[in-house]
């Protein structure tokens, strides 16, 4: 089995050149402060804003749609503004904080009339907004409000029912109906500009409007990145972009639990925002945040957690009726032909259980307590074959090669893991679940923004009510325990010495 590296080295355009990369990421680093956290990594690798070269041909287009020199120069004054370029960045990358300061930090924003309320409306926030305008205007289909007030929309092909802000509709009204400016006496603006406004409000509300639509416009630059959207790992197909620039993944009710929770939880910061659900074409989706957004070619790895990805409930169901899987020999051969014992060879088939049992122990899962499910490389190569990457050294070399040995990205993931394992401390949530094949998304791109999310809960249970889970003992059958920390504090420590051979590295190629 070849490592990452190798595979790597195969490429013919030569992208992952670790020495030409190495030094000059070095010399980066020690220019830069030594950043203790996670936040502080990140919002320091925050200071380049969107990539507005990649679409010239856009930029120029929408200026010319610029009827008026007023909005022209509006536009320019707002491009430099530091305000919105911290917005865009912000809204790309987003470093979160807790549910109740986001809420209250928006409705600030929406006060001010910043554009950062339009892309992260708040879930309990935007839902309330949405269940009001739907209710207000009639439309002309059905709508179903189900439980949890999120809606379905029967015999209608669109993706979801979502109802922008009051000003940003206006402005993607104009934006996308009519090529004409603002027009204030428009039966639109009406809707907008109530009539005890005077003409100082107008004016006021008039440029937040050509701001929200200098906003617009550089957001769809920004969705020019989704190209590059990719489902990594798991079952394929399972999960998808919308076209509204949501992750739609199929519907699992244990996930749903688990999100649900997760978002009043203190994870839900390490958790992409979940949206509630949604019906499409008699299909029941998962809405999430796309935590690819605004990426340029991002370099992604998921890595499964845990020291055991099979629920003690799989192995009573596996004793009490053994199904024989025909697809999971044949993907057990086809890894290690020597696998399979004579009888299952014989019978051509293995259970479920077995082959998952079998996925661990030839990984690191079952001894490092998380194994590499994925990666992709910046240029959109997809690596899945990491059945064997099971030793210290070949995650580490796994590693070193998934950010191409670049030391602050390194550095932010690790103090990420260690944000994260602070923060799993105090989750009431991770104190009364038993974690099992949850996978941490790891996500950095050119520009060195990085960050680690927890993602998949398809088979994240609650713990029986006398069942108290340390997470970081080894699990033997009946104490349910998942194992999680150990992943966790496996994940650090390579993380740890990643960072000292990347610096090594990067030493011996200056001098
Ligand atoms: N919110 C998200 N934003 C961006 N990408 C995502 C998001 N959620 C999932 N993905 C992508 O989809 C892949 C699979 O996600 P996930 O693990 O949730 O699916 P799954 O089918 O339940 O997996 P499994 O079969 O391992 O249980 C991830 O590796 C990642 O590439
Ligand atoms: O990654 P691999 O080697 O392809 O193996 C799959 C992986 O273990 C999934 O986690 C598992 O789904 P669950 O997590 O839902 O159990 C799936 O079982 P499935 O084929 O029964 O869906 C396996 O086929």
């Amino acid at each position: 089995m070849s490592t990452l590296s190798e595979k790597m080295s195969k490429d013919a355009d030569g992208t992952f050149d670790f020495s030409r990369s190495s030094v000059g990421h070095f010399s980066d680093f020690r220019a830069r402060p030594k950043l203790a956290t996670a936040g502080a990594v990140l919002s320091s690798k925050l200071k380049e804003p969107m990539e507005i070269e990649e679409n010239p041909y856009e930029e120029r287009k929408s200026l010319e749609c610029m009827e008026d020199e007023e909005e022209k120069k509006g536009k320019e004054q707002m491009m430099a503004s530091d305000a919105l370029n911290a917005a865009i960045r912000k809204t790309l990358w987003r470093n979160k904080i807790q549910p109740k300061e986001r809420l209250k930090e928006e409705i600030r924003e929406r006060v001010d009339g910043s554009p950062e309320s339009m892309n992260e409306a708040n879930f309990g926030d935007k839902q309330t907004h949405e269940e009001k305008s739907l209710g207000s205007k009639k439309k002309n289909k059905q709508t179903l409000l189900l439980r949890d007030g999120q809606h379905c929309i029967d015999g209608e092909k669109r993706e979801r029912e979502l109802v922008p802000h009051p000003v940003l509709s206006r402005v993607l009204f104009h934006s996308s109906a009519s090529s004409s400016s603002f027009n204030n006496s428009s039966a639109e603006s009406d809707e907008v500009f109530s009539e005890s406004e005077d003409a100082a409000t107008r004016r006021q509300t008039m440029k937040k409007c050509r701001s929200w639509r200098t906003f617009l416009t550089m957001m769809q630059w920004s969705k020019r990145t989704r190209s590059s959207w990719i489902q990594l790992a798991g079952h394929q197909g399972n999960v998808r972009l919308s076209e509204g620039g949501e992750v739609l993944k199929r519907f699992c009710e244990v996930e749903d639990l688990c999100l649900q929770a997760l978002m009043s939880d203190v994870l839900s910061q390490f958790v992409p925002q979940y949206y509630g659900h949604i019906c499409q074409d008699g299909e029941r989706y998962i809405r999430l945040e796309d935590l690819l957004s605004g990426l340029k070619h991002p370099v992604i790895m998921d890595c499964k957690m845990g020291v055991r990805t099979y629920q003690e409930a799989e192995i009573l169901k596996a004793r009490k009726n053994p199904k024989i899987r025909t697809d999971m020999y044949q993907k057990m051969v086809k890894v290690d032909p020597a696998a399979p014992n004579a009888e299952e060879h014989a019978q051509t088939g293995i259970t479920k259980l077995r082959y998952l049992q079998w996925r661990d122990d030839s990984s690191s899962t079952s001894s490092l307590g998380f194994r590499i499910e994925g990666i992709m490389t910046g240029n959109g190569k997809v690596l899945r074959d990491f059945y064997k990457t099971r030793t210290e050294a070949q995650v580490l070399e796994t590693l070193l090669s998934f950010t191409r040995n670049q030391l602050f990205i390194l550095e932010a993931y690790k103090s990420r893991l260690q944000a994260l394992s602070n923060t799993l401390k105090q989750s009431s949530f991770f104190n009364k679940h038993e974690i099992i094949g949850s996978s941490l998304l790891f996500v950095h791109d050119h520009s060195n923004k990085a960050n680690i999310w927890m993602i998949d809960f398809g088979k994240t249970v609650p713990t029986l009510e006398d069942v108290q889970l340390r997470h970081d003992v080894p699990w033997v059958e009946g104490n349910q325990e998942d194992g999680y920390l150990i992943g966790l504090s496996s994940l650090i420590s390579l993380l740890g010495e990643a960072i000292k051979r990347a610096g090594e590295q990067n030493i011996e190629q200056l001098t």
